[in-house]
């Protein structure tokens, strides 16, 4: 985005002004520098879209400064919201259920342009719900539009963040919720919740890797999911297998880099490596992965961002081949994440409340040493009843699950 010289407008709430001389680069990215020669106010929010420029736009002598804007954080998206919803506040055209709060916690990752894109769209909603196809002569009832979080929640469907990971990609990992799985989950979690605030309020330049390794199926996506929401790090990025399907070994190099330069330019961050060996093309017959993609990741591993800092987070469940390529010791610290033992999984199956209290130290014991993937997949088939179709009323609470049936399933899953 350009700012020509004789633009006048504000960046959020504060103002920034350019020479008369030559134009100001304004990216999303880091925090804006008072030192710009000042005149004319500029609005950078209004016209910042998410458009990384061409490298030749940013050639030393072409522009006087280059100012980066990094994304709101929770508070500034409320604010934000807050600012486009104020007169349908004040007019009462926002329902009472609309709750800004936590609106500002699902947009991790929107910029204020598509926030107010967001609002926009729930509005176009709530006018679409009073107008009569039939008729569209028919005057709207003003009184009685209202803008619902239904209306919001439909909307961030429709707009998406084009930086980083939207909440509802992240969500999407934990598709059960995050129920408690005892002490053991909870501290590596507290653990990498306390490098997550590290990397926030260090001032330097600091690269923080962590990787989750586990059996399949221990939670180690969910658990780096919620991360990315739950900390207050603004721009959190996924790097996965599934979104690069098909890809060339250079196309997939391509794309992990610039995940991480997106991520430079956006600090603090949290990158999550999602399934490691998958990243790296691993099978077991040979055995065979793709040695580009394994230099790629460490070579960024290794290296230090340029500014700011940055959280990766990686997660394998195969760990001994990371461990013979050098991407383990590429890490600096790595947390086992372990299958679920009797009390975890006692701790687990309370939580669903889907057995009577009679047998639930029994299915907890039959669970042992089995991670939360499996215990979910047996749960779900045993609550389906012998007959099939009593999930409901399992979940409901009016029916519990019968021991028996639920040791037969297990024997098939096992
Ligand atoms: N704490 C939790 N509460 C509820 N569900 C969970 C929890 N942890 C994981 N799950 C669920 O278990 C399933 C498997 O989790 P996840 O994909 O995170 O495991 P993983 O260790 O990354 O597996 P893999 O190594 O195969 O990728 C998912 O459906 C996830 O929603």
């Amino acid at each position: 985005m350009e700012a020509r010289n004789h633009s006048s407008r504000t960046v959020g709430q504060g103002q920034l002004y350019v020479s008369d001389r030559r134009p100001v680069h304004l990216i999303p990215g880091a925090s804006l520098n008072p030192d710009v020669h000042h005149r004319r106010p500029i609005d950078g929010v209004g016209s910042l879209k998410n458009v990384l420029l061409d490298e030749a736009l940013l050639r030393p002598g072409h522009s006087e400064a280059q100012v980066e804007i990094s994304l709101p954080d929770e508070n500034g998206r409320f604010q934000i919201l807050q600012i486009h919803t104020n007169k349908m506040q004040e007019n009462s055209f926002l329902a009472p259920d609309v709750n800004l709060q936590e609106l500002a916690a699902r947009t991790k990752n929107y910029n204020g342009a598509e926030l107010e894109g967001v609002v926009r769209s729930a509005v176009s909603r709530a006018l679409n719900r009073q107008i009569s196809l039939d008729d569209l002569t028919k005057p709207v009832d003003e009184e009685s539009i209202k803008v619902t979080m239904k209306d919001f929640l439909n909307a961030l469907q429709e707009i998406v963040n084009a930086f980083g990971a939207s909440t509802n990609d992240l969500e999407h990992c934990r598709l059960n919720g995050m129920v408690d799985c005892g002490g053991r989950h909870e501290q590596i979690f507290q653990r990498i919740m306390l490098l997550a605030k590290q990397v926030m309020v260090s001032n330097g330049r600091q690269l923080v890797t962590c990787l989750l390794e586990g059996p399949s199926g221990s939670g180690k996506t969910a658990m780096a999911a919620t991360l990315g929401i739950d900390s207050d790090l603004p721009y959190v990025q996924m790097i996965s297998a599934k979104t690069m399907i098909g890809l060339s070994e250079s196309s997939k190099c391509a794309r992990i880099v610039k995940v991480f330069e997106d991520a430079y330019k956006l600090p603090p961050s949290i990158i999550i490596l999602d399934d490691i060996e998958r990243l790296l093309e691993y099978v077991a017959i040979g055995p065979r992965f793709s040695n580009v993609i394994s230099q790629t990741l460490l070579v960024l591993l290794k290296q230090l961002p340029p500014k700011g800092n940055v959280l990766v987070i990686g997660t394998t469940s195969k760990v001994a081949f990371l461990d013979s390529v050098g991407i383990c010791a590429a890490f600096s610290y790595t947390y086992r994440v372990p299958t679920l033992k009797t009390e975890d999984a006692r701790r687990v199956l309370h939580q669903l409340n889907v057995f009577s209290e009679n047998d639930i130290d029994a299915a907890a014991e039959a669970l042992n040493d089995m991670p939360i993937k499996k215990l979910y997949m047996v749960v779900e088939m045993a609550a389906q009843g012998e007959q099939g179709g009593g999930a409901e009323a399992i979940y409901s609470g009016k029916e519990k699950i019968k021991i028996s049936h639920f040791y037969k399933c297990l024997d098939d899953i096992v």
